[in-house]
């Protein structure tokens, strides 16, 4: 299997490669050469095995030998094994057809850990092999920096640096990433948003001889690995409500932010799973679903929500869809890319958005919508949405597929958002390792959302010794 960019200017590379390269050289995103198809009967086949099992079978595909099959196996072992739950994803059934594929029962509550926890033990097996060294640099909304801290901490060769918005997260959100004590972790709170430490981490991976010199890795979902390990998860729902149901095309509703979970679905059905409809799940800040409903993608003005990983403008993964969508043509995408750019948006004409509109549908989930929503499923069904899968939940019930089987992807576990959870007035009990963190003191800093100003604290974190 080779990878390529979407703007077409990086020669093909393999899959070790790929992970090492994170953002393409030439400011475009990985993506496999072919994505391959997966048969009916070995689809058949696949139903019966356990998450690691399936993971195996799913992730060879892109792997295609390059990690010897014991070793590879062995890290996945590995990487699910840290996960409270024996399914590592178990799904449950709500109500009738609406189903909740369960992503928080890894180490920090939330889906991120699925991919997080096989990329900090693939970083740390190239690591080993190859001698490279791993200094990661990513941003976060709120889920991914205590993910990628929990992936990689205490591993050997390997030092990390997440940029997280100022006072824009949930306080468990902050206590996860900022009670860490080790010389290896650095957080760096920016005064900004989100989108402008997606920004600065790009614009300092565009910076190649900068990228060389300090080694530096992606952890956020602009690697194609993170994507990767979250298209197991759409296979794994989709045989256990096989088991329960007489279903030939299943939909499901994403709550997302970033575009790389639902784009992992998309991945997965361009593999052959039977997907019907993706539904795309945003809150107040809407660009996907504006894009989804009328063809204009343009960043609005930031809303804090009650959803904050998912108070995001510009979604990285987007450009992987747009590649497809351009029939895989790079100099398609660098245009529309370059017109971002320089127009500040994309318009897509009523041909392309018709065949958006067959893989995807949408809807933007205002606040009170959300609490909403977790107050009424709390009340009818006795289960707790966090307020990102309220959001998931809400946009299925908006959705014109109400009576067809759905599966909502349940993103965080509700003690990560004690703050929508209070508003609704419903009591929870944290899980003791989320308690605990309350006592814990924390250590950050504060930074403005400067590119130089982040270079510099890299400098100093990737040039001391370990
Ligand atoms: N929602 C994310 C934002 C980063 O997305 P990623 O999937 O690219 O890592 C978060 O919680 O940090």
């Amino acid at each position: 299997m080779k990878y390529i960019s979407t703007r077409g200017n990086v020669n093909e590379i393999g899959f070790i490669d790929t992970v090492l390269m994170g953002l393409a050289t030439d400011g475009g995103l990985l993506v496999p050469e072919q994505i391959p198809h997966i048969p009916a009967e070995k689809l058949q086949s696949m139903s019966k095995l356990s998450y690691q099992e399936l993971a195996y079978e799913i992730i060879s595909y892109y792997v295609d030998g390059e990690i010897p099959e014991n070793e590879l196996k062995e890290l996945i072992n590995k990487s699910y094994g840290t996960f409270r739950h024996p399914e590592v994803t178990p799904v449950q059934k709500i109500k009738d057809n609406m189903y909740v594929l369960e992503l928080f029962h890894g180490p920090t509550f939330a889906f991120k850990d699925v991919a997080l926890q096989f990329l900090g033990n693939l970083y740390s097996y190239i690591a080993k092999k190859t001698g490279v060294t791993i200094n990661i640099l990513g941003a976060t909304s709120g889920d991914t920096g205590a993910s990628a801290i929990e992936g990689v901490r205490g591993k050997e060769g390997i030092r990390i640096c997440i940029l997280h918005p100022h006072g824009k997260v949930s306080r468990v959100q902050e206590l996860q990433m900022t009670t860490v004590n080790d010389p290896t972790v650095l957080n760096l709170a920016i005064e900004g948003t989100f989108d402008d430490g997606q920004r600065i981490i790009k614009e300092i991976f565009a910076d190649l001889e900068f990228k060389e010199k300090y080694h530096l890795r992606a952890i956020n979902s602009i690697n194609f690995a993170r994507i990767l390990a979250q298209t197991v998860y759409y296979f794994y729902a989709y045989f256990q409500v096989a088991k329960e149901q007489d279903i030939k095309n299943l939909n499901f509703s994403v709550p997302t932010g970033n575009f790389g979970d639902i784009f992992a679905g998309y991945l997965a059905k361009r593999m052959g799973l039977p997907v019907g409809k993706l539904i795309v799940a945003t809150n107040e800040n809407n660009i996907l679903e504006r894009f989804i409903k009328d063809g204009v993608y343009q960043p609005g003005e930031f809303r804090g929500t009650y959803s904050p990983s998912m108070d995001i403008q510009v979604a990285s993964n987007f450009e992987r869809y747009l590649y497809y969508l351009l029939d895989e043509n790079p100099s398609a995408v660098r245009e529309l890319m370059d017109q971002f750019k320089s127009e500040g948006k994309i318009v897509v004409g009523e041909e392309l958005l018709r065949q958006v509109q067959v893989d995807f549908a949408a809807h933007g989930v205002r606040n009170e919508e959300c609490l909403q929503t977790i107050k009424t499923y709390y009340a009818d069904t006795n289960y707790l949405l966090d307020p990102h899968t309220s959001c998931g939940v809400a946009a299925y019930e908006k959705s014109s597929i109400p009576n067809e089987v759905c599966v909502t992807l349940s993103t965080a576990h509700p003690a990560k958002f004690n703050e929508a959870i209070e508003l609704c007035n419903i009591e929870q009990t944290y899980p003791e390792q989320i308690q605990q963190l309350f006592d814990k003191p924390q250590f950050l800093e504060v930074v403005r959302a400067d590119n130089e100003e982040i270079a510099r604290r890299l400098k100093k974190l990737f040039s001391s010794a370990q």
